[in-house]
């Protein structure tokens, strides 16, 4: 172990250290080190070094600065594409062009804008009709909040809709769930490289899903190469109608540091999908979930919601101010389910210093982001579901930023945060409007995130809710 890095677990070399007993949860073993070494430590996990960062102030200031703007070579973010593309696991002037485009379309099709808007109350109303259906009965959430997220991505890019009967969609979904299911055998690969050289290539194949990522890559590219040809056929240049038609736009340009290409456009749209569809539709299980079991809070929350908007009336986004009890219980939700438990990690550019320690070139950096969000240092009684904690003593709603992260921070923070906020707000507006949400009678919903999933804090996707039509 270098002297000076943070300490921590090192156990043997290729193997890092291994718990002799699987019944804690990665989670715990982060804490026991927390308590044992305190804001920054090292835990070696197969080949692979990794400092956590456990303190708001130290994450911040980190991942601000250009020394930890990288992201690793994991292929968890590369999809094995060489070199990469796209947004979220590249780097360098790519990762740059692709952020700066992104954000940039992000802002003028999206957040607040009319036609963006129009197309989250046409699928909050899409939910209500769908919601409607299993009124009365123990349930699980609809597969129409996955349809209601991946319609307003498709909208920002592409102008597509589907409906939730559509046989397109399903093949769509389950390219989507195919992803996420094997990018948590993927990470296996990432933090034990060396199997590569030493088990036959088929057994690692079936073992990380190898094919499984390939097989899906190829089928989304064939179908995102379709969508982005016939752009191209129908483009007119003075009036782009979406993020596919910017980028055709911004490909035909004679710019020398362009990076653009037809396979990076591909990827690019690959990467909105997965960071923007699942974390999205999770989050909105996730409030459900808490609505259903804290019934006064979804009372209160109707009360709020009735004496701004006429029943039937979706909100826009200039009645955040007036709804600040309905803010609370999105920021509380977005707290308590820490949805991005670990973040997205990222990688030391040059050697460099952190916490008083010495970060050498290429150590992976992780926050450990569930953590902050249940720590009595920024929070009173962590462990409820408290809106109120949001508000002040006028009742305004106060967006508390020490201690909390859940879209990340700094040079990397999600570029889909305000439209992840918007789609939450608006749908959980229709929703308690229209609904009452409890869990089935006796019961009490399973609040605990579905267990080894490194990746996403996942709602347990089983458990039932009983939702009722409001009279
Ligand atoms: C509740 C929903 C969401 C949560 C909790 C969330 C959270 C996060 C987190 C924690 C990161 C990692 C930041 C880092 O590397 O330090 C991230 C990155 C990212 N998110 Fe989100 N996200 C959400 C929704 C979205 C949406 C709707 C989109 C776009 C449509 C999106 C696109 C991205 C992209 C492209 C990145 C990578 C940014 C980069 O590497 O520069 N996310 N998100």
């Amino acid at each position: 172990k270098p002297s000076d890095l943070p300490p921590g677990r090192w156990g043997l070399p290729l193997v890092g250290w291994v718990p002799l007993s699987f019944k804690k949860s990665l989670e715990e073993h982060l804490q026991d080190l927390h308590k044992q070494h305190g804001n920054i430590y090292t835990w070696r996990m197969g080949s692979q070094v990794i400092v956590f960062l456990h303190d708001y102030k130290m994450l911040r200031d980190a991942f601000a600065s250009t020394d930890f703007v990288d992201r690793p070579n994991w292929q968890l973010f590369t999809m094995n594409e060489v070199p990469v593309k796209g947004l979220v696991g590249s780097n360098g002037l790519v990762w740059h062009n692709n952020r700066r485009f992104a954000l940039r379309q992000l802002r003028d099709l999206g957040m607040g804008k009319s036609k963006l808007v129009a197309a989250v109350h046409t699928q909050a109303e899409m939910l209500i009709e769908e919601f409607r259906k299993q009124a009365g009965r123990a349930d699980k959430v609809p597969h129409a909040t996955k349809v209601a997220v991946v319609n307003i991505v498709w909208q920002m890019i592409g102008s597509i809709q589907f409906k939730v009967t559509d046989e397109r969609f399903k093949r769509f979904q389950r390219l989507i769930d195919g992803v996420f299911e094997s990018m948590r055998r993927m990470a296996i690969l990432d933090l034990f490289p060396w199997i590569n050289s030493v088990f036959p290539d088929a057994l690692v194949t079936w073992i990380c899903r190898r094919d499984v990522v390939k097989i899906t890559l190829d089928s989304f590219s064939a179908y995102f190469e379709e969508v982005i040809d016939e752009h191209k056929a129908t483009l007119d240049k003075d009036n782009p109608r979406d993020l596919i038609d910017a980028y055709i736009i911004e490909m035909e340009k004679d710019n020398p540091d362009s990076t653009c290409s037809k396979r990076d456009l591909v990827l690019l749209i690959f990467d909105l999908f997965n960071a923007g569809t699942q974390t999205t539709d999770n989050m909105l299980t996730w409030m459900i979930f808490y609505l259903a079991n804290h019934p006064k809070v979804q009372e209160r929350m109707l009360r709020e919601i009735d004496e701004v908007l006429p029943r039937g009336t979706l909100p826009i986004l200039e009645d955040k101010p007036r709804l600040p009890y309905t803010e609370a219980v999105v920021h509380e939700s977005l707290r308590k389910a820490s949805l991005v438990s670990l973040g997205a990690q990222h990688i030391a550019t040059r050697d460099t210093q952190l916490g008083g320690y010495s970060i050498p070139k290429g150590t992976i950096i992780t926050g450990s982001f569930f953590a902050m969000h249940d720590d009595p240092r920024y929070w009173d009684s962590p462990e409820e579901f408290r809106p109120e904690r949001w508000l002040n003593a006028e009742g305004k709603f106060v967006a508390k930023k020490e201690g909390f992260m859940p879209f990340g921070s700094g040079k990397r923070q999600c570029v889909g945060e305000g439209l992840a906020r918007m789609e939450l707000f608006i749908f959980s507006v229709a929703l308690v409007q229209n609904f009452s949400f409890a869990p089935p009678p006796g019961k009490k919903i399973d609040l605990r995130p579905v267990a080894f999933n490194p990746i996403l804090h996942e709602p347990k996707g089983s458990e039932k809710v009983v939702v009722t039509v409001r009279p």
